[in-house]
């Protein structure tokens, strides 16, 4: 009989895909190894595609550049972003697993208040593969963790939760804060580690950010597109955003849930507040009609599948934020060129066969 294997092979080794954005050279992963060695990752890079990004051995990957991204989607490349972190999103195209974890490069394996190690991917699976609680708030926070549970006067038709479709994880040391935020309190950070995890209430928006985040592609994956910024656009660091607000009415809709809390992670560096303030202004002040329109945003019942709810929040964008600036236009047309490509790189029920890397 053969002797148990002194490690257990890691959750979700074969059904999940790291996404990584980046502009340099990955040697972050070093200290990421132990828990993200086993997985397979897609290294999305940006900028200057004749530029060689090394990454360290022993490392299961796959790369696209800007030339590879124009030959895969052709004219349809022209909704991914080009110089700014929304890049990511084609990773979450071409991947052919049920789930995505995608993080910075600037982003390091944190401690909890014991000193040990955060395991952040464990933690984005646990919250993946447990359910929500949109309906109803469990002032116990997660039900599902260990040592907790519903509290009295939960109902307990409710108690079966629904399927989780995003894992919002955080950050400390540096937080993620605005420019205007930045600029006024340069020197804080974030030393505070909150032991829990939410279910965001539904009907309730929130600021989703792309450092530290994990989700269902096959639930919610179509919705993931974070939309068109960085060169050529009046608008950046708002990718994350637009795409948290497209998923969370989505996810309203179709009765799905989104986590936000645990896993921290370690954010090393603070990007430039004056350059992210010339990429930020448009969006801080649209931001106040933006969030009035998903708030009032009702799909309607024919929606059944993302595409479908995509596709109308697409039209609902062109028709409603329109008249805010001609860029809402533009990426209305932008969100359906993606779920073209989607459906172009995923046909239907035929995503997850292929193997990575081949289109
Ligand atoms: O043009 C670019 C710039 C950067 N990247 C890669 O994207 C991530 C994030 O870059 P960075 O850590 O420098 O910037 P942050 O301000 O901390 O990013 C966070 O803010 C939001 C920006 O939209 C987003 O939620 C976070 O990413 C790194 O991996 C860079 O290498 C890039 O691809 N292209
Ligand atoms: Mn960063």
């Amino acid at each position: 009989m053969a002797a148990p294997s002194s490690t257990a092979t890691p959750l979700l080794k074969d059904e999940l895909d790291i996404v990584i954005p980046t502009i340099r050279n990955l040697d972050f992963l070093e200290m990421w190894r132990p828990f993200f060695q086993p997985y397979h990752l897609i290294i999305v890079q940006d900028g200057d595609p004749s530029k060689t990004i090394k990454v360290p051995d022993g490392f299961d990957y796959e790369l696209y550049n800007r030339n590879d991204i124009n030959k895969i989607l052709g004219p349809k490349a022209s909704c991914i972003s080009f110089k700014d972190s929304a890049c990511r999103c084609f990773g979450y195209m071409v991947s052919k697993k049920k789930y995505i974890f995608t993080i910075d490069d600037d982003c390091f394996v944190a401690k909890d208040p014991s000193g040990k190690q955060i395991n952040a991917l464990e933690q984005h699976i646990k919250n993946l593969l447990s359910p929500s609680t949109p309906f109803f708030f469990n002032t116990l926070y997660d039900p599902f963790r260990e040592g907790a549970d519903y509290v009295r006067g939960y109902p307990f038709s409710l108690r079966e939760g629904v399927p989780t479709a995003v894992s919002h994880g955080l950050w400390l040391n540096i937080p993620d804060y605005d420019a205007p935020t930045q600029l006024v309190k340069p020197l804080e950070r974030n030393t505070r580690f909150v032991d829990a995890v939410l279910t965001i209430p539904k009907g309730t928006l929130f600021p989703m950010c792309g450092m530290n985040l994990a989700f269902d592609r096959d639930l919610i994956g179509p919705a993931m597109y974070f939309g068109l910024m960085g060169d050529g656009q009046p608008i950046g660091r708002y990718d994350d955003m637009w795409a948290g607000w497209c998923v969370k009415v989505t996810c309203d809709h179709l009765g799905l849930g989104v986590k936000t809390g645990l896993p921290y992670i370690w954010h090393s560096k603070a990007s430039n507040p004056f350059v992210n303030l010339k990429k930020e202004y448009n969006g801080i002040f649209w931001q106040e009609e933006i969030i009035p329109f998903f708030q009032s945003v009702s799909l309607p019942k024919d929606c059944t599948t993302v595409q479908k709810c995509y596709v109308e929040l697409a039209k609902l964008v062109k028709e409603k934020l329109g008249k805010v600036d001609p860029y809402f236009v533009k990426l209305g047309d932008a969100m359906v060129t993606w779920i073209e490509a989607w459906d172009e790189l995923n046909p239907a029920g035929g995503s997850a066969k292929r193997p990575n890397g081949t289109a």
